[in-house]
């Protein structure tokens, strides 16, 4: 590391402090309509303001949706760059879920983007799909380590139709518990840089008794899993345990104090039952 606080310290400092949820910045459209805003890069910029001043500083972790600002062009990547450094300098952790996955020398150019102290949308973690090779990952595990950064790679994600490639079996395991044993290997440099995606919203199979990393974890609210869920689901892994909701959230907005209050309770829930 280069003179930068690990990702796992400052993760666990936010969460101890402000509880464990993620909230989802995720502008869908329909989320647009039902804010009274428009359709376009300036109802997204209200949108994304909206939702700053409601968590800034107030949760732990929050996560935007990178498809829901991308579908604007360079004016929803500029509100998306605003967005994020408003958060991070309030000292909201920001995890940013682009899912980027390629061949290794591509790779890199999205961990810069991502992951660069320099750039302009960088952010304290990002989503990764390992689904080209969880090697090709590797100089992105790297420049994450040596920036404090941390990187989410998707294991077993919260939607059905995901079992059919991770569930699949690779000789003795699935390939999802591949790429959760591949990823406590790189975090045995004690650095937890590489943490997991797993949906909360179903038995996920997995073997987690060897990941000591932090685990975000889908599909709270609007895609049906219940904080009641949680523990069982999560055994052993309640400590470094990140639960997501965006839209089960949003849909308390535009009203600002409606949205901080939405995050508190649901927060304050998920710190109740873990
Ligand atoms: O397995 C996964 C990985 C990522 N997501 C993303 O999380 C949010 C969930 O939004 P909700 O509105 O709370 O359903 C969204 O951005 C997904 O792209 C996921 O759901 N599952």
């Amino acid at each position: 590391m280069s003179g930068h606080d690990a990702w796992a310290d400052r993760l666990r400092a936010a969460t101890a402090a402000r509880g464990r949820l993620c909230v989802g910045i995720d502008p869908h459209p329909s989320l647009l309509d039902a804010w009274d805003l428009p359709r376009s890069a300036d109802g997204l910029e209200t949108f994304a303001e909206l939702c700053v001043e409601a968590f800034a500083g107030e949760v732990a972790v929050v996560k935007p949706q990178v498809a829901f600002f991308e579908a604007y062009g360079s004016a929803g990547y500029a509100v998306l760059e605003r967005t994020i450094s408003v958060l991070r300098g309030a000292g909201t952790l920001v995890v940013a879920d682009a899912k980027r996955g390629d061949i290794g020398s591509t790779m890199s150019a999205y961990a810069q983007t991502w992951l660069g102290a320099e750039s302009p949308l960088s952010s304290d973690a990002v989503t990764v799909s390992p689904y080209l090779g969880f090697d090709s990952l590797r100089e992105t595990y790297a420049l994450a380590a040596e920036n404090g950064r941390g990187v989410f790679v998707l294991a077993r994600t919260s939607n059905a139709e995901g079992a059919q490639l991770q569930g699949a079996r690779a000789g003795e395991r699935s390939v999802a518990q591949s790429i959760v044993d591949a990823s406590a290997a790189i975090n045995g440099d004690g650095l937890s840089t590489v943490g997991l995606v797993v949906g909360a919203t179903r038995d996920h199979g997995l073997d987690l008794s060897e990941f000591s990393g932090p685990i975000l974890a889908p599909g709270l609210g609007a895609q049906g899993a219940g904080v009641s869920d949680l523990a069982q689901i999560f055994t052993g892994s309640r400590e470094f345990l990140l639960p997501n909701s965006s839209r089960g959230v949003l849909a308390a907005g535009p009203s600002v104090s409606a949205l901080r209050d939405a995050a508190a309770t649901l927060r304050d829930e998920i710190e109740h039952s873990l």
